[in-house]
């Protein structure tokens, strides 16, 4: 079998041309753009990368970008004044800190510092309550990303045999949560995990999410199985001096066995940022008390 590829990339174009459409009917409602903000503190060349590239997909959909660039020497007080700020101002509906922070600064607080009605990235323990016990809030855009191309491939998931490889508060718990809110019988594999290869075996659906290139393997995978591969991972290319991306999964040997799966570049990594421009749009409807069809988005 040779995998359908799931183009990413397709799907989350659609998605944010979409979200322009409900951003320019918000902006006529409201009388305003919605915005978001994004604070980057340092100078990693990698998240300068992503928050041009968010800045630049914000626009693109009609709403504000705030872009905050901190030096790497900014004291956690001061960041701390900035989402304050960020969460009083009227024309921010979203609020991203870029993560990872300098180690000098203690992530949680600052995650916990943003308002959870402006936390578009959905890390606010709040949001995480939120999605545990299948309330309204927002969802971390990466693993939201993830569902919308699986229901979008297989469309009902319940009954399925879904592996989630990586156990993190950004991607692997709320994945793991949203494929249980949709009635699949979910297994979390992490460092831990004692063969995971038999493990990843059982699966219907696969979600690599551990941050090692291209470690899970096509004789890991269940012949017509699902994978979905959120790593990004920079490694040596071809050339000398070159670097190229690869997923956390050996594409071409998990391509001959499983039935459809997502490339990286192409894949996850496109939606993350479109689901992102999502979760601003919502949250500038529900921080105006205007209506947003459940369905519309
Ligand atoms: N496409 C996108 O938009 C995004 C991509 N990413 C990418 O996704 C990947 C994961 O990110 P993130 O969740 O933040 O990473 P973390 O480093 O926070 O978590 C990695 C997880 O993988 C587990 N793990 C590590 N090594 C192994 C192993 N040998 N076998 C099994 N499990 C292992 C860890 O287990 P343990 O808990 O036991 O340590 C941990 O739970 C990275 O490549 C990252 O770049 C991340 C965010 C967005
Ligand atoms: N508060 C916070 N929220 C995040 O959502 C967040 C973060 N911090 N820190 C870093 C990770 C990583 N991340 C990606 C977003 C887009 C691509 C993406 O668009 N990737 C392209 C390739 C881009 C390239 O060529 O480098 C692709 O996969 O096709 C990748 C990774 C969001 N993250």
């Amino acid at each position: 079998m040779t995998a359908a590829v799931i183009d990413g990339k397709a799907f989350a174009a659609t998605l944010r041309a979409r979200v322009g459409d409900l951003a320019a009917a918000f902006e006529a409602k409201a009388g305003r753009k919605a915005g978001l903000a994004v604070v980057l503190v340092g100078e990693d060349p990698a998240s300068q990368v992503y928050v041009r590239s968010k800045g630049k997909s914000t626009v693109e959909a009609g709403m504000n970008s705030f872009e905050y660039k901190l030096p790497a020497d900014t004291a956690e007080a001061d960041l701390l004044a900035t989402v304050d700020q960020l969460n009083a101002d009227p024309a921010v509906d979203g609020i991203l800190v870029q993560l990872p922070l300098p180690k000098h600064i203690d992530e949680q607080k600052v995650i916990a510092a943003i308002n959870p009605d402006k936390d578009v990235d959905g890390f606010h323990v709040t949001n995480a309550g939120r999605l545990a016990v299948g309330q309204p809030g927002f969802v971390p855009c990466t693993p939201l990303g993830c569902l919308m191309l699986l229901k979008d491939r297989l469309g009902d998931l319940s009954g399925l045999d879904a592996v989630v490889i990586g156990r993190s508060n950004i991607v692997g718990k709320p994945m793991a949560q949203l494929l249980i809110a949709e009635s699949c019988t979910v297994t979390v594999a992490h460092s831990r995990t004692k063969d995971l290869a038999q493990v990843v075996k059982r699966a219907d659906i696969v979600v690599a999410a551990v941050g090692r290139a291209e470690m899970v393997k096509g004789d890991w995978i269940k012949p017509g199985a699902t994978v979905i591969d959120v790593g990004i991972n920079r490694v040596a290319g071809a050339e000398a001096g070159k670097t190229k991306l690869v997923g956390d999964v050996d594409y071409d040997s998990a391509a001959a066995v499983a039935s459809a799966i997502t490339p990286v570049p192409g894949g996850v990594g496109p939606m993350t940022i479109a689901v992102l421009l999502r979760n601003t749009l919502v949250a500038a409807y529900r921080n105006e008390g205007l209506e947003l069809a459940a369905d519309a988005v």
